[in-house]
């Protein structure tokens, strides 16, 4: 059983004009829509889409915690939030005649008690894996995820920026930096995918099992004890990418918890992602054939 923790969750408002961007006029959208999201929340919604059981915990406050809170009920995801204070904030992205903008807000400022709270809704669920995603709110350090990874006997998987990253103690399960997060976390040349499962293979001696990295439309490498994974992403029609990490990361962790090898999971989580990406926002995709779509996905060792 995975518990995902979203320590800064967001509505995702996702806005589309048929024209580019342009200062100093009115541009009037031709579609909107608001999601519940933030990386723990939207793995939450997958993998209960996946029938994985799981449990969405983290922060939430004012009406934007409101919405997520709703949400999630509404979708039948199993949920141990903690209240704050502050109000969850509220990201855009913004796509304007096929060009995307992600405009992420900082959140509320939070203080250290809350780790307590999440740590005691974490270990009241007693998991097997548990999820943290996102970043972290005004107020916290990178200590309190690794206080998370320490706080009990489960694996933990966490998907955070570059900069959080490289400055984590604890050992963990797994990482999923993206192409960027991967080159901020190592310093490395990411620019060819042979480079990238090179940082991703130095980066485990940091104290991760195995590092998955998102390449966009180059695919993901998997990296662990059983070699270096590479799949190539699917020949798709893209709407926006908001959620195609969290997405690869649910296929791979849904894979994992039905038994699956490296191999099977990275597939799985090709094809979860492929099938986000073709919507718009985080709004979660129907995932009942899932296990077909994934043998469309081609994995090759490095
Ligand atoms: N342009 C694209 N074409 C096809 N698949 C894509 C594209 N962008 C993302 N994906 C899929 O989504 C996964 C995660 O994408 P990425 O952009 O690296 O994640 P993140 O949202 O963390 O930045 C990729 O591994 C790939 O499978
Ligand atoms: O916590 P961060 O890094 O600001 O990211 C939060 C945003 O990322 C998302 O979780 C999407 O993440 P990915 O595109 O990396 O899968 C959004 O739902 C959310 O608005």
């Amino acid at each position: 059983m995975i518990v995902t923790v979203t320590y800064n969750p967001a509505v995702d408002q996702t806005i589309q004009f048929d024209e580019q961007m342009a200062p100093d006029r009115v541009m009037r959208a031709e579609d909107a829509q608001f999601d519940a999201g933030g990386k723990g929340i939207n793995a939450a919604q997958l993998l209960t889409a996946m029938d994985r059981p799981c449990v969405a915990t983290g922060l939430l406050g004012g009406f934007t915690g409101t919405f997520i809170r709703e949400t999630l009920q509404d979708d039948g995801v199993e949920t141990a939030f903690v209240d704050v204070d502050g109000t969850t904030r509220l990201n855009t992205t913004a796509i304007a005649a096929a060009e995307e903008y992600k405009l992420n807000q900082a959140g509320p400022t939070v203080g250290e008690s809350v780790v307590d709270s999440l740590l005691e809704q974490v270990r009241a669920q007693s998991p097997d894996r548990v999820l943290v995603g996102g970043s972290l709110p005004p107020g916290l350090s990178p200590d309190a995820i690794d206080r998370i990874a320490a706080g009990g006997d489960w694996e933990t998987i966490v998907d955070t920026g570059g900069d959080i990253l490289r400055e984590l103690d604890a050992q963990y399960g797994l990482c999923k930096p993206n192409r960027a997060e991967l080159g901020d976390a190592t310093g490395a040349d990411v620019s060819t995918v042979e480079g990238c499962a090179d940082a991703a293979e130095a980066f485990r001696e940091r104290g991760f099992d195995r590092v998955l990295a998102s390449l966009g439309a180059d695919g993901a490498v998997l990296v662990g004890d059983a070699g270096r994974l590479y799949a190539e992403a699917l020949d798709i029609d893209v709407v926006d990418t908001v959620g195609a990490g969290d997405a690869l990361l649910s296929g791979v962790l849904s894979a994992w918890e039905a038994g699956a090898d490296d191999e099977t999971a990275l597939q799985t989580g090709v094809a979860v992602s492929s099938q986000v990406v073709q919507r718009a926002g985080t709004a979660v995709p129907d995932l009942s054939d899932i296990e077909t779509l994934r043998d469309n996905v081609t994995v090759r060792r490095l």
